[in-house]
C-alpha cells in the first residue's frame, strides 16, 4: 500500500485513516485572533490539519491585476492587491499561528501559492506543502516544488486528467511522497459538477494516494468520496457562513466539521472487507427471525417428502437452515413428524 510520510507519526494513503484538512483558507479575514478561534475550532472537530494560504503578492500577481478594481461584497479593498494584502499574514503572525496550533495540538501547514511561498514554508519546517488547483498549469513551479523533496498534497481543479498526468510525472520523477487531490474550482461547485469518480479513476491511474478537496455546499459529497477511497479530505473551515469572504459558503461551521469527522469515521469503520459472511452480531437476528425447514404436514416414519411436505419458516425450535431445502426433498422420514414441527439431519434418509 502506497503511504505518503508527513511525519514520524502520520502517514497518509493505505491503511491509514483518511486525513482530514481544516482549509481556513481566507476565512480569518485578515484577523489573528478569528485565525487562532479557526485553529482551536479545527482541532475540537476533530480535524487532522489545519491549512492557511500564503501568498507573496508581487510573485503571484502582475503589478496590474493588483491594481484591477475588486468592488464586490466580499472585497477587503477596492483593488485586488488591497484586498489580498489585507488577508495576507506576515511571518511573525505566522510564526504565532504555527506556535498556536502547536500548543493546541494540530498539524498546521499552508498552500504556498508561488515559490517565494513555498521557500518560506520551508524554512518554517511545515510538515507538508499543499499546492492548490491555482497551480495546478504551472508547470515551473510543480517542478522547483518536487525539487525540494518536501511531501507535497496537490489539488488538480481546472485543468483536465492530461494535465494530472503532467503533474504526477514532474512529481513523481523527483519522489513519490505525494497525494493528489480532485477538486473542480467554483465556489460553491454545483453538485452535478463534482465529477466524484474522478477519484477512482484517479486511483486506477495513479499508484499514490488519492483525495478530495471539496468547495460545495455541505457534507454529502465530501462523505461520499471517503466511501469512494478519499484518502486525503480537505473542506474551509469558518466561524460563520454569512461573514464577508468568497469562502464562507462553501464552507462549514465548526458543529459541521465535527459532524464531518465523526461521520468519516462511521464510514471508514463501515468499509470494512469484501468479504461477504455472516457476522457475529447478526446471531441475535438468525436466532430470532431466520427461517427454516419444518414440515408442512403431518407424515410418518417411512414416507417420502415431497416439495409440498416441506415449508419454510421462522421456527421455535429451529430445523435446518432453510438453504438445503433441495436437500430434504424426496428424501424418507426417519420418524413420524407433525406438521410445524422442525426438519433436522438425522430426521430422514
Ligand atoms: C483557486 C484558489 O486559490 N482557491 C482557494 C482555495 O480554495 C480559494 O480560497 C481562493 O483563495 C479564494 O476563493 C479567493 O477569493 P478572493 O479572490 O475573493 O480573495
Ligand atoms: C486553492 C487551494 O486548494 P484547492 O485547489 O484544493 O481548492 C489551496 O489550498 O490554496
Amino acid at each position: 500500500m502506497v503511504e505518503v510520510k508527513i511525519n514520524d507519526e502520520v502517514k497518509v494513503g493505505g491503511n491509514n485513516p483518511c486525513f482530514i484538512i481544516a482549509e481556513v483558507g481566507q476565512n480569518h479575514q485578515g484577523d489573528i485572533e478569528i485565525a487562532k478561534r479557526l485553529i482551536k475550532a479545527a482541532k475540537d472537530a476533530g480535524a487532522n490539519c489545519v491549512k492557511f494560504q500564503k501568498t507573496c503578492l508581487k510573485e503571484k500577481f502582475t503589478k496590474k491585476y493588483l491594481e484591477r478594481p475588486y468592488d464586490n461584497p466580499n472585497s477587503w479593498g477596492k483593488t485586488y492587491g488591497e484586498h489580498k494584502r489585507h488577508l495576507e499574514f506576515s511571518e511573525s503572525q505566522y510564526r504565532e499561528l504555527f506556535k498556536y496550533a502547536h500548543e493546541v495540538g494540530i498539524l498546521c501547514t499552508a498552500s504556498a501559492m508561488d515559490m517565494v511561498s513555498f521557500d518560506f514554508l520551508v524554512n518554517m519546517k511545515v510538515p507538508f506543502i499543499k499546492i492548490g488547483s491555482g497551480d495546478s498549469n504551472n508547470l515551473l513551479f510543480l517542478k522547483y516544488a518536487a525539487s525540494k523533496q518536501v511531501p507535497l498534497i496537490i489539488s488538480t481543479g481546472m485543468v483536465d486528467k492530461s494535465a494530472v498526468k503532467t503533474i504526477y510525472d514532474i512529481i513523481s520523477a523527483q519522489h513519490k511522497n505525494f497525494c493528489l487531490l480532485h477538486c473542480i474550482s467554483a465556489y460553491p461547485v454545483p453538485y452535478e459538477d463534482c465529477n466524484l469518480t474522478v477519484i477512482q479513476d484517479y486511483m486506477n491511474t495513479f499508484d499514490i494516494p488519492i483525495g478530495y478537496s471539496g468547495q460545495e455546499i455541505g457534507t454529502a459529497v465530501a462523505l461520499a468520496s471517503v466511501a469512494l477511497g478519499a484518502k486525503v479530505l480537505e473542506k474551509h473551515i469558518t466561524l460563520e457562513k454569512t461573514m464577508k469572504g468568497t469562502d464562507h459558503v462553501c464552507s462549514l461551521t465548526p458543529p459541521e466539521f465535527q459532524q464531518l469527522v465523526r461521520d468519516v469515521r462511521v464510514i471508514e469503520n463501515a468499509l470494512g472487507t469484501p468479504i461477504k459472511k455472516v457476522v457475529t452480531s447478526e446471531i441475535p437476528c438468525i436466532d430470532k427471525l431466520q427461517k427454516s425447514l419444518v414440515m408442512g404436514c403431518t407424515k410418518n416414519k417411512g414416507e417420502i417428502l415431497y416439495p409440498g411436505d416441506v415449508k419454510i419458516k421462522v421456527a421455535e425450535p429451529k430445523g435446518l437452515n432453510a438453504l438445503h431445502f433441495e436437500e430434504v426433498i424426496y428424501k424418507t422420514l426417519v420418524y413420524d413428524k407433525k406438521e410445524d414441527e422442525p426438519l433436522n439431519q438425522g430426521d430422514f434418509c
